[in-house]
C-alpha cells in the first residue's frame, strides 16, 4: 500500500496514524508512504494568487489518478468545496472526527490566557479568514496578521525563534496541535459557540481510486458513518454557497443523542462586522444532503451571496 500525504510533519503523523490502523487489520500489509512537497507549500506568498489552498491536495490526487500511489489521506478541511470529486477518485471512508476547537496559543512566557486579556491594539496571528473574521467580531481593535508554515514552523514564529513575526497570540486547530503532541502549548480552547468551525475540521478523508475494489474495501473498513454523514451536511452546504478560498465561511453539524442532525452554518465579511447566521436541526433534517442544502438556503435568504461577492477573490 503506496499511501501519498504531503510532507509537512502534520500531514506525516497524519499518515503514520492511519497506517497504524491499516496494519491492525491487516498485520502483514507493507505500508509505504509517498511525502510530496507540493507548488503551494513552497509558496510563501498569497494562496489566493497562486490558485487557491486547493492545489495542497490536487498533486496528491494526480498522483493517484496516475497509479504513482495507492491511496491518500487529506485533512477534508483542505479539500475545496467548490469543486466536484476529481475523476475516478472517491473518498473511501472518513476517520471518527478529532477536537474541532480552535484554540489560542501565546509565545512562550506571556501570561495571556484569552483574547480578553490581550490589550488594545494586541497582534493575532493567523491564516484563515474564517478565523479572522471572527477574532474581529469579537475584539475590531486587535490586528489581524497571516501567518503561514508547517504548525511547528508557526509556533517558532511565534515565539521569535525565526522570522520576524510580532505577535501577541495565534489561532490554530487544536486537532492539529493533537496530533503533533503539542497541546501543552494551548492556553484558551474557543467553545464552538465562540468560534464556528471550518467545514470538515479534524475529519480525515482516505481517498482511493473508485474501481481499485481491493483497496476501497480495505478502506470503508474504517469509515465512521456519523462523520461521514456530519461531514457530508457541511460540506453540501459548502458547495451550494460557492465560495471562494477568501470566504469566511463556518459549518459544523453534530449527531444529537437521538441521532437527529444539527447544523449551523456562518458567513462573514472579512471584517466580521457582517454575517449571516443559520442552525437547522430536528425531525425533518435527517438526511445530511437536504440539511446542508436548507442551511445554505437560509443564509442566502439572508443575504450570504452579497457577502461572498463583496470579498475579492
Ligand atoms: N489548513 C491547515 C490545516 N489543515 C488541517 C489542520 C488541522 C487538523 C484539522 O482540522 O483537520 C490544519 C492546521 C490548522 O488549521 O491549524
Amino acid at each position: 500500500m503506496r499511501i501519498g500525504t504531503r510532507s509537512s510533519p502534520l500531514a506525516l503523523a497524519q499518515t503514520q496514524q492511519v497506517a497504524d490502523l491499516l496494519r491492525r487489520l491487516v498485520p502483514d500489509l507493507t505500508i509505504e508512504t509517498v511525502p510530496t512537497t507540493t507548488e503551494a507549500d513552497k509558496w510563501q506568498g498569497d494562496l489566493a494568487q497562486l490558485g487557491g489552498k486547493g492545489l495542497f491536495v490536487k498533486a496528491i490526487d494526480q498522483q493517484l489518478q496516475r497509479g504513482d500511489i495507492d491511496m491518500a489521506v487529506h485533512c477534508l478541511k483542505d479539500v475545496p468545496g467548490d469543486q466536484p470529486m476529481p475523476q475516478g477518485l472517491i473518498f473511501a471512508a472518513m476517520l471518527p472526527r478529532a477536537d474541532v476547537r480552535d484554540v489560542l496559543v501565546v509565545p512562550d512566557g506571556s501570561p495571556v490566557k484569552s483574547l480578553g486579556d490581550l490589550p488594545p491594539g494586541a497582534t493575532v496571528a493567523t491564516t484563515a479568514v474564517r478565523r479572522k473574521a471572527q477574532i474581529l467580531a469579537r475584539r475590531p481593535d486587535l490586528n489581524v496578521v497571516r501567518v503561514r508554515g508547517a504548525v511547528g514552523t508557526r509556533l517558532e514564529k511565534l515565539d521569535g525563534k525565526t522570522g520576524d513575526l510580532k505577535a501577541d497570540a495565534m489561532v490554530l486547530a487544536r486537532a492539529g496541535l493533537e496530533r503533533l503532541g503539542m497541546t501543552d502549548r494551548i492556553v484558551y480552547e474557543f467553545p464552538v459557540q465562540e468560534m464556528l468551525p471550518a467545514v470538515g475540521a479534524a475529519v480525515l478523508a482516505l481517498e482511493c481510486r473508485r474501481d481499485d475494489t481491493p483497496v476501497a474495501g480495505l478502506l470503508e473498513r474504517l469509515n465512521d458513518p456519523k462523520t461521514q454523514t456530519e461531514a457530508t451536511a457541511e460540506r453540501v452546504m459548502l458547495h451550494g454557497l460557492r465560495g471562494h478560498c477568501n470566504s469566511p465561511i463556518a459549518g459544523y453539524c453534530t449527531t444529537e443523542p437521538d441521532g437527529q442532525l444539527s447544523l449551523r452554518g456562518m458567513v462573514f465579511s472579512r471584517d466580521g462586522s457582517t454575517f449571516a447566521h443559520a442552525h437547522i436541526w430536528g425531525e425533518t433534517s435527517n438526511d445530511p444532503g437536504t440539511l446542508g442544502s436548507r442551511v445554505c438556503a437560509e443564509l442566502l435568504r439572508q443575504d450570504a451571496r452579497d457577502i461572498i461577492d463583496g470579498i475579492p477573490h
